[in-house]
């Protein structure tokens, strides 16, 4: 790595590594996507090389799956781990129930499944990701791109009848064409400002014809390890009402990370 890390490359890694620490011997790991993600990868990555940690992994991306293989994890399909010890994930946005925004980097699709295929769901983020109320952060949608557009209208539909502040929806694009995920499906991103009540609204738009899956994560995620720039992560545990606070070393451990910033 060239130079200092970031305060928020920082939280995020202090978050990972936290994360990293509560991985036994022998567990089978959902590994999620995007950048703290990839930070878990890399400190998993580590233990597996230096301490012989011994894991085997389920990656939620095409992305995901290609540093896990390249910092010489086990990577196997859901299929073949059939059920998760644990899967350890970012998040877009967290609220103090632990609900959450997933789906910024187009993945939440893979990781709905691979967090509700698990005995539990780790959530690591920096202190920004936390809200009082979901929806400033775009909720993302997967429509099939087979008739996206009737979707786009009945989903509008849907939230003028649930009275949803916001009801802008966009088709996430990449460049000049529509972004596809790793199922050849597009995103509609739902500019809602604030979800109200993000328990009804996950479960109505995925009646929408065409919906395939949206980005709430309602009532999976177990625990949720917030990162600081200072080296302090907070780790809360909403099954056990419990929150402790911790306090890591980066400056040590970010020099042995080399060129894989992303
Ligand atoms: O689709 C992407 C995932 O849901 C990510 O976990 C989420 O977007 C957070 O990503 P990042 O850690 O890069 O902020």
């Amino acid at each position: 790595m060239s130079g200092e890390l970031s305060p928020i490359d920082k939280a995020k890694f202090v978050a990972a590594k936290r994360a990293a620490e509560m991985v036994e011997d022998g567990m089978r790991v959902g590994l999620g996507t995007g950048s703290t993600a990839a930070w878990l990868v890399r400190c998993l990555g580590q233990m597996v090389a230096e301490d012989g940690l011994n894991i085997t992994a389920v990656p939620t991306s095409a992305r995901t799956a290609g540093l896990a293989r390249e910092l010489g994890l086990k990577v196997v399909s859901l299929e073949e781990a059939k059920w998760l010890d644990m899967t350890i994930d970012g998040a877009d946005e967290f609220d103090h129930d632990l609900n959450l925004i997933k789906g910024g980097g187009g993945a939440h699709l893979q990781e709905k499944i691979v967090a509700t295929a698990s005995d539990q769901m780790v959530v690591i983020a920096d202190a920004g990701k936390r809200v009082d109320t979901l929806g400033a952060f775009p909720l993302p949608v997967e429509v099939l791109a087979f008739g996206w557009q009737a979707s786009q209208a009945l989903l509008e539909e849907t939230l003028v009848s649930m009275d949803v502040l916001g009801r802008t929806t966009t088709l996430r694009m990449n460049g000049a064409q529509p972004y596809v995920t790793d199922e050849g499906n597009y995103i509609l991103d739902l500019h809602l400002k604030r979800i109200g009540n993000a328990r009804q609204l996950a479960l109505v738009l995925n009646q929408i014809p065409g919906v395939i899956e949206n980005g709430l994560f309602i009532d999976i995620c177990d625990r949720v390890v917030i990162g600081h720039g200072d080296g302090t992560v907070i780790v809360r545990d909403i099954n056990e009402g419990t929150e402790e606070r911790d306090r890591l070393d980066f400056m040590e451990e970010d020099n042995l990370f080399g060129d894989l910033s992303d």
